[in-house]
Parts: C-alpha cells; structure tokens; sequence
C-alpha cells in the first residue's frame, strides 16, 4: 500500500497545456480517472510513472519525490505491450521486453522469488492453468490480464492502468476490471486507473478524479458521482444527443415493426 501525492502539477507540450496546477493524494484505494480525449489522462499517469517529465509540480510516492521510472510503479496499458510469441508466463516473468529473442537470458538471471510471483500473479487474475499457453493464442480478455499479472510481478507499491479495457467488448471489459480490483486488493496496491466508460467506472471505483482539459473538476466518492457532474466533464450537449439518438432510433424500430405487422 501507499500514498502517492501529486501537488501543483502542470505539463506542458509547446503551447499545449495537458495539465494545468493538478493536486491530489490518494492512499491505498482504487481510483479511477475520468476525461474525455485529450482531457490530460495519459499525461497524468505517464508523470506519476515517470515516462514524462512534468514542467512544474511535484509527485511523491511515500513522501519521496519521483523521478524517472519507478519499480514501484507498475504500469498496465491498453494495448498491454506482450510479447506476441511466448507464454503467458514468461511475459508475467520478463516485463515488457522488445523482442523474444532476449526472453532465454533474461529468464536464467530471474530468481526463484520472481518466479512465484509470476505464477501468483497469474493466479489472481484466473490464469494458472493458461501459464503455459503462448499469448498469441488469447483472447483480448486474456492477454490484457496477462498484462495485470506483468504489471504485479515486481511487486509494486502502486499499479497505474492506462484504458486497460478501452479495446474490449463491454463483458470483457467487466471481467478485466473485476480481475484488475482483485488483483490491487489481494496485492495491496494502490490503483490508479484511467478510464472512458462511466458505467465500468462507477461499478468498480472508490473514487473518482474528472480531468477536463487538463484541470482537475472533480475528486469524489461513489456516492457524489453524480449524472450531472458527468455531464458536465464530458460535456451535456454530447449526452443529449446521445440520447436523442437512442429514442431517434426506438422510435424507427417501433415504426418498422408495425410497418412489418
Ligand atoms: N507528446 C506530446 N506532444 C504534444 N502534445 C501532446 C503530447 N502528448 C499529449 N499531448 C497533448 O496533450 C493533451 C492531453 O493528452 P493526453 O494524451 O494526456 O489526453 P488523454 O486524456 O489521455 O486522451 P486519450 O483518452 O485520447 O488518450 C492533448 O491535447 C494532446 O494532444
């Protein structure tokens, strides 16, 4: 478990502000990160992992500043980065490697304590029996809690996810993120996990941070997620029309239907 504190932090890209005086401290829950594209998600989670170094702020993990990767960080992405070629056991075991080439070497300097981990990993996200089973063969379900193991094996103290469900149909995308909130329970990290889909948000998080262009509108609890201040991240105008749409077209299928009658 940990605590991880962000404070004042802004990133610049030129004349782009992708994060804008961003302040918060989460501490051994599951939090889930809301904003439309380009609200400043990725960025966010690439400084706390340290992929990207911020213009101005600071980020603290157990009180010590950030800087650079971190091997308390574990870090899920949505295209979960595996090695196409291998098992889901040595993907667990060797990271995110370039190629498979380098899997032989790596595999021999891994120590015993690694390897149960890997396996305990894979455990948890439902996967001992597949351990052995080369990833190209997955599903995406599969693959991408194959990418949660990974993230786990080095033992972190904090696991971003970066839309690790975004490519899965919405029954994969429940069961990942079930797997994905074991895992950060029966492991004991904190979890910070990017998201576009409310209604997976809402089911899973303990609380819920909204970015919109690059500021923070919004740290709640489940019970303060409310429409309306989903509506006013992603834009009221967009859920309107979306729901125009949606009786637009019952009202087309009801008419086909007594046309068909
Ligand atoms: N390397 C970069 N160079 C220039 N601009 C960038 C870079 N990375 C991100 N940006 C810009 O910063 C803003 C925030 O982007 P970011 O990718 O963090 O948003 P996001 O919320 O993760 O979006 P998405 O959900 O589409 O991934 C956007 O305007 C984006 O164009």
């Amino acid at each position: 478990m940990s605590t991880l504190t962000v404070e004042n932090l802004t990133k610049e890209y030129g004349d782009v502000t992708a994060l804008e005086d961003v302040s918060f401290e989460i501490e051994d829950e599951f939090v889930v990160l809301l904003g439309e594209s380009g609200a400043g998600k990725s960025t966010l989670l690439r400084c706390v992992n340290g992929l990207t170094e911020p213009t101005s702020g600071e980020i603290r993990l157990e009180g010590a500043s950030i800087a650079g990767s971190q091997p308390e960080v574990g870090m899920i992405f949505q295209q979960h980065n595996l090695v196409e070629g291998i098992s889901a056991y040595l993907n667990a075991l060797t990271g995110s490697l370039a190629d498979a080439s380098t899997v032989e070497s790596l595999l021999q300097r891994q120590d015993r304590n690694t390897k149960r981990r890997a396996l305990e990993a894979l455990e948890t996200v439902g996967l001992l029996e597949e351990a052995h089973q080369t990833v190209s063969q997955m599903s995406g379900g599969q693959q991408q809690r194959v990418g949660i193991a990974r993230g786990l094996v080095q033992d972190p103290s904090l696991v971003l996810a970066d839309e690790p469900v975004a490519s899965l149909d919405p029954s994969s995308a429940e069961s990942v993120m079930g797997y994905l909130k074991k895992a950060a329970a029966v492991h004991e990290v904190t979890a910070l996990v990017s998201l576009h889909q409310v209604n997976i948000a809402a089911h899973f998080g303990e609380r819920f941070l909204g970015l919109r262009e690059g500021q923070l509108i919004f740290d709640v609890g489940p019970d303060e997620l409310t429409p309306a201040l989903v509506d006013d991240l992603y834009g009221s105008v967009e859920t309107v029309a979306l729901a125009k749409t949606d009786t637009d077209q019952t009202e087309e299928k009801r008419h086909q239907l007594e046309v068909e009658a």
